[in-house]
């Protein structure tokens, strides 16, 4: 068997053409422009990379960005004198600090900083407990452009088994939420579970979040399985050349899933497009306004 490849890309691209419509919209009725701030620390290159894109990515839905560039050396203590300005800046309804930080700040400090309606990562205490009870919030944004991958797939989720290989904050955790919110089966699987394989193989639909380049053989799949990976792992050829892999083995898992995300090209663009979703829906709620109808433009 040959997988389906989910395209995060195109899926990316036809919820940023609804985002940037319903931008406009809200700009043609309302007066609004919505507001991302965007804040980093340091010069790590990846960050440089993500944050140029969703800066990019702002200012082609029709946003405002505000960027925040700050030294390696930066203390908490201004980081956080930052935040507090841009929590109260009406022109900003989106707010996120690029993560990692250097290690001399403290992330979960930083992240409760963040006023929980301008939390457009959906990183602060407040959305995660909002998640986790069934409240309206704002949800992260690669477990959200996850489950909107896995729709392309599963009309309806309910039933089916989901492993979540990973128990981040910032993706397993959210994401097992998020599948048990759509009556999934959920397990979550960790460095501590004892034989990850058979524990993968029982899914239906495997979500790859640890981080480890390759990690997910063929033989961990079940066939037929739906294989989200959202592995982000740059390793360097012997040329000396980098390139960027996931947490599952794509040529193996393909040969035996029934659908899988290319890493790049599947998770990461969702990401980005889901900021910009939350970054919208943040500034309607503070405009008092219902949430936009973000159903992603048909595709071709
Ligand atoms: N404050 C945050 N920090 C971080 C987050 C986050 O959601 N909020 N997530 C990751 C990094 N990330 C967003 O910041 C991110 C990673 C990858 C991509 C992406 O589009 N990747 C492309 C390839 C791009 C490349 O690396 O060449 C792809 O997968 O196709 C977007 C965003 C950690 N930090
Ligand atoms: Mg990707």
């Amino acid at each position: 068997m040959t997988a389906q490849r989910i395209d995060g890309k195109a899926l990316a691209a036809r919820l940023q053409e609804t985002v940037a419509a319903r931008t406009a919209g809200l700009g043609a009725t309302q007066g609004l422009r919505p507001g991302l701030a965007v804040v980093l620390v340091g010069s790590d290159p990846a960050s440089q990379v993500y944050v140029r894109s969703k800066r990019r990515r702002t200012a082609e839905a029709g946003m405002q960005s505000f960027a925040h560039e700050l030294p390696e050396d930066t203390g908490e203590a201004a980081l956080l004198e930052l935040i507090a300005r841009l929590n109260t800046d009406p022109a900003v309804h989106g707010v996120l600090v690029q993560l990692p930080l250097p290690a001399h700040i403290d992330p979960m400090r930083v992240l409760a900083a963040i006023d929980p309606a301008k939390d457009v990562d959906g990183f602060h205490v407040v959305n995660a407990g909002r998640l986790a009870t069934g409240q309206p919030g704002l949800v992260p944004c690669t477990p959200l452009g996850c489950m909107m991958l896995l729709r392309e797939r599963h009309a309806d989720l309910s039933g089916l088994h989901a492993v979540v290989l990973g128990r981040s904050n910032i993706v397993g955790k959210p994401m097992a939420q998020l599948l048990l919110a759509e009556n999934c089966t959920v397990t979550v699987v960790h460095s501590r579970s004892r034989d990850l394989p058979m524990l993968c193989r029982q899914a239906d639909i495997l979500v790859a979040a640890v981080g480890r380049p390759e990690l997910v053989r063929g033989d961990w799949i079940r066939p037929g399985a739906t294989v989200i990976d959202v592995g982000i792992n740059r390793v360097v050829r012997p040329d000396g050349t980098a390139r960027l892999i996931g947490d599952v083995a794509f040529d193996e898992a393909a040969a035996v899933a029934g659908a899988i995300t290319p890493v790049p090209g599947g998770v990461g663009p969702m990401t980005i497009a889901c900021l910009l979703a939350n970054t919208l829906i943040a500034s309607c709620r503070q405009a008092g306004l219902p949430d936009p109808d973000l159903t992603p433009a048909p595709g071709a």
